[in-house]
């Protein structure tokens, strides 16, 4: 299991991420909902290693090296130029000291041009390009940050069903979305964050609740907000 305990955050004096703390368990999907600057994806970057200055602990605790078996989609994923998409996943094998594999059967579903230059791809395509990669590496935890976004309707529809293939295989995912229904149809417990704090750990029997207290706090504060300008 994944660990995050008391994790704080801070860009100089401000504070990003206040004491917070969240689990991933193998097999399942664990979705993380927040206003733009809550803190999602730093809290992201510090489970993967790629924020360091912080206090706090994130861990595997069976005590392996978390970086080992976990595989990450930024939120908006880097490709070096003149790296075809085929390069760039074998790239990305090479990197990891991983052994070439078939890119074939993954790439049926995505339907990539995997010989034309990546950084040529559209914002799409680099999402599947750099979620492709992840796949092919049949990782025990996957960390993403808003993986629907971007993608076609056709390839949402596939990711879902994906993300929920793997978790019958048992990978734990974390991941966060805008788009709350994409989480509460394959999710097993959402988190919510609001300024750098978990409001509230939901589970999938609460989800309604979430929907609810998401809507109120709109309502309560921006919805009134509208009104009173409209008037
Ligand atoms: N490198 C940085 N230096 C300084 N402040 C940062 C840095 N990265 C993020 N922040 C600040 O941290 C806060 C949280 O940002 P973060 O990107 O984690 O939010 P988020 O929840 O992922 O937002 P969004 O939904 O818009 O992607 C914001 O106030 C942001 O300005």
């Amino acid at each position: 299991m994944l660990e995050v305990k008391n994790l704080r955050k801070a860009y100089g004096s401000h504070v990003v991420l206040h004491d917070v703390s969240l689990t991933l368990r193998p097999g399942t999907i664990h979705g993380l909902v927040g206003a733009n600057g809550a803190g999602k994806t730093t809290l992201l970057n510090c489970l993967y290693g790629l924020e360091t200055e912080f206090t706090g602990s994130v861990r595997d605790t069976t005590g392996r090296t978390l970086r080992e078996q976990t595989g990450m989609l930024p939120y908006d994923p880097y490709f070096y130029p003149r790296l075809t998409g085929r390069e760039y996943l074998e790239f990305c094998l090479q990197a990891r000291g991983r052994a070439l594999v078939d890119f074939a059967g993954w790439n049926r579903l995505l339907e990539l041009p995997l010989d034309q230059y990546a950084d040529e791809y559209s914002a799409g395509m680099r999402k599947k390009l750099a979620l492709l990669a992840l796949l092919v590496q049949n990782f025990d935890y996957l960390i993403l940050d808003e993986p629907f976004n971007g993608l076609d309707l056709e390839a949402n529809l596939l990711l879902k069903e994906i993300l929920q293939r793997l978790r019958t295989r048992g990978t734990g995912i974390l991941l966060t979305s805008h788009i709350l229904g994409a989480l509460t149809e394959t999710g097993d417990e959402i988190t919510v964050l609001v300024a750098g704090r978990v409001q509230r750990h939901y589970a999938a029997a609460e989800f309604d609740t979430l929907e609810t207290d998401l809507l109120n706090s709109l309502h309560r504060e921006k919805l009134g907000l509208l009104l009173d300008s409209l008037v």
